[in-house]
């Protein structure tokens, strides 16, 4: 009798969740002992390991000076020199970080590493960082840092290049930002000195409000390019002088730098970051890539430093930074490509397409706890799948690339704000977006790819707060489906063990679903007859919104525009 049968034995018969009581599983050894990964629960449980560490080590160097002051009477047999008794405690010192870097399941690889921070206030000390950027830490409730920030600030500190990864919401915002705004200093009416580059637009907001936020009193000017700035032509080789920071997405700054003659120039950059570098890498439709070279290329300063983080990586990123950045510096905090493991992960079958929404709405029936996200593969099923959910009065809206910017920028605060409970979003969502406190992600669509998997559930889970995902499956969703199971297991939920022995899907298999989402029956099961009514009812929810985002317009937002005016 295995370990399982044994444990089920003891439960009579009854299936458990390994999730659940994942401690007396573990104690049984049904399931191997997991460390908690996730960045917050490690390094909160840890301070007080830390501070034991601390006093062990110096017990270790001060038993070290006490041996070799014995050894200086002549009472012992060998006199240790002080070049000796240096090295040793630098071993000590190495030995001492090694340990603390492993249990932050932080791994680091470049030369002349600074030590990982195990407080913020070491900043101030060490490298000289402005007590009110602390302040303004803790003003955002950062206590203490989590693992990415805990390695990637000293490195940027320091100056080096970086390429770090880290899990989905687990502060690589702040762990760029924080270093950024301690080299800028104030404005210097130089130009852009520092640009972020984020592959949405409303990732760019985001990184803009916390970059404000993190950078409070210091009087800095950060812009973020908006299509009313290019209209309004605020750029000119004169104009950008006033700002400091530039965040934007990468097709906007590559408009403006393509004008002839350019309007904008990044010739005084000293800090590039590229969030979500694997993203921005890919050669895809959207052209990222050669937008990005033209990006790199109008970064002329000979000391410009280039920071590249992202959740997940990819070869490809990893190839280029270590060819072209020179004395790079790469962090990984965790095992690279992997879900946040702090989200309860559920696979479910629900066979067709038409399956989809009887789940759906079996979820809402046992009991929705919003806020909800809920992605699709494309636009067109975005619209179909509200059109149903609206039909069964569900508090619901969507996002995707046909909405207006005032549209998505509309939806992303009503959200926030808990006005909407189930958002219906594509891909485009599925990067960078901190929305505090999704309870639920589901997978309507099955993922275009593993990635994509991880990158979608993190926007639940963030922050050390618990989050569950539940991805659909169909028949048809046969490619990724092995590696994903694989992935949801690895992080102690549970799977069919069917799943786990699938056949492989082929590499050309992936890469078509990457490039072209599948085929798919249409999101539709309204009667003929009540199209009409739901149609009306549509035109009304739309015309009182607009109505609302138009006195939105003239109201808040309209005044904070002005104060970010430079
Ligand atoms: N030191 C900290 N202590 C507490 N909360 C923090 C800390 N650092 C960041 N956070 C919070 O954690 C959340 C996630 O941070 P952030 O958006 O920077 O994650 P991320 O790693 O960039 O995620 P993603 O990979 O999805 O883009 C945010 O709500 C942020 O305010």
């Amino acid at each position: 009798m295995d370990a399982e049968d044994l444990f089920r034995k003891l439960s009579n018969g009854a299936k458990f969740d390994l999730k659940k009581f994942q401690y007396d599983a573990q104690k049984l050894q049904v399931i191997k002992p997991r460390p908690v990964v996730g960045p917050f629960p490690i390094q909160i449980n840890s301070q007080n390991e830390i501070r034991k560490e601390k006093v062990d080590h110096e017990e270790e160097i001060s038993e070290l000076k006490l041996i070799s002051s014995i050894t200086a009477d002549g009472n012992k047999k060998k006199q240790l020199s002080n070049k000796d008794i240096k090295n040793k405690e630098a071993a000590l010192n190495q030995e001492k970080i090694n340990r603390f870097r492993n249990q932050q399941k932080i791994s680091v690889r470049g030369n002349d590493l600074p030590p990982p921070i195990e407080n913020f206030e070491q900043l101030v000390t060490e490298y000289g960082v402005g007590q009110d950027i602390i302040d303004n830490l803790k003003n955002l409730g950062y206590s203490v840092p989590t693992p990415i920030q805990m390695q990637a600030i000293p490195v940027m500190l320091k100056n080096q290049q970086i390429l770090a990864c880290a899990p989905t919401g687990s502060g690589k915002t702040a762990a760029f930002l924080v270093p950024i705004i301690h080299h800028l200093k104030g404005p210097r009416r130089k130009g852009f000195r520092a640009v972020v580059v984020s592959p949405t637009r409303e990732l760019a907001k985001q990184t803009y409000r916390e970059c404000l936020k993190l950078s409070e009193g210091r009087n800095l000017r950060i812009h973020i390019i908006s299509k009313a700035s290019i209209a309004m032509k605020k750029f000119g080789p004169e104009s950008s002088k006033r700002f400091d920071i530039l965040i934007t997405t990468p097709n906007r700054l590559v408009y403006l730098l393509q004008q002839d003659p350019p309007v904008i120039s990044l010739a005084n950059v000293k800090w590039l970051v590229i969030d979500e570098s694997d993203k921005l890498f890919e050669a895809s439709e959207d052209g990222f890539r050669d937008q990005l070279a033209v990006i790199y290329r109008a970064c002329e300063s000979e000391n410009v430093r280039r920071a590249l983080f992202s959740a997940t990586h990819t070869p490809d990123v990893a190839r280029w930074a270590h060819k072209n950045l020179k004395g790079l510096v790469s962090v990984t905090v965790g095992h690279r490509n992997t879900a946040a493991d702090i989200v309860e992960q559920q696979l479910l079958f629900v066979g067709t397409e038409a399956g989809k929404l009887v789940a759906f709405r079996d979820i809402v029936r046992k009991g929705l706890t919003p806020p909800v996200l809920v992605f699709v593969q494309t636009k067109e099923r975005a619209k179909e799948l509200f059109n149903e959910l609206l039909y069964d009065g569900i508090n619901v809206d969507v996002i995707h690339a046909d909405r207006t910017q005032l549209q998505r920028d509309n939806v992303v605060q009503s959200f926030r704000r808990g006005d909407i409970w189930v958002l219906i979003c594509t891909e485009l969502m599925g990067r960078g977006i901190d929305f505090k406190g999704v309870n639920l992600v589901i997978n309507y669509d099955f993922p275009p790819s593993v990635i994509s998997y991880i990158h979608r559930i993190g926007r639940t889970g963030r922050a050390g707060n618990p989050g569950k995902a539940i991805t659909f499956f169909t028949e048809n969703d046969t490619v990724n489906l092995r590696s994903i199971a694989q992935m949801v297991k690895d992080s102690g939920c549970e799977v069919p063990e069917y799943l786990l022995k699938l056949k492989k899907s082929s590499k050309r298999d992936r890469r078509k679903l990457e490039k072209k989402a599948p085929k798919r029956d249409r999101i539709s099961t309204v009667p003929l007859c009540d199209i009409k009514k739901q149609k009306k009812l549509q035109q009304k929810i739309q015309a009182t919104k607009r109505k609302k985002e138009k006195g939105n317009e003239d109201g808040p937002q309209a005044s904070k525009k002005k104060k970010q005016k430079p």
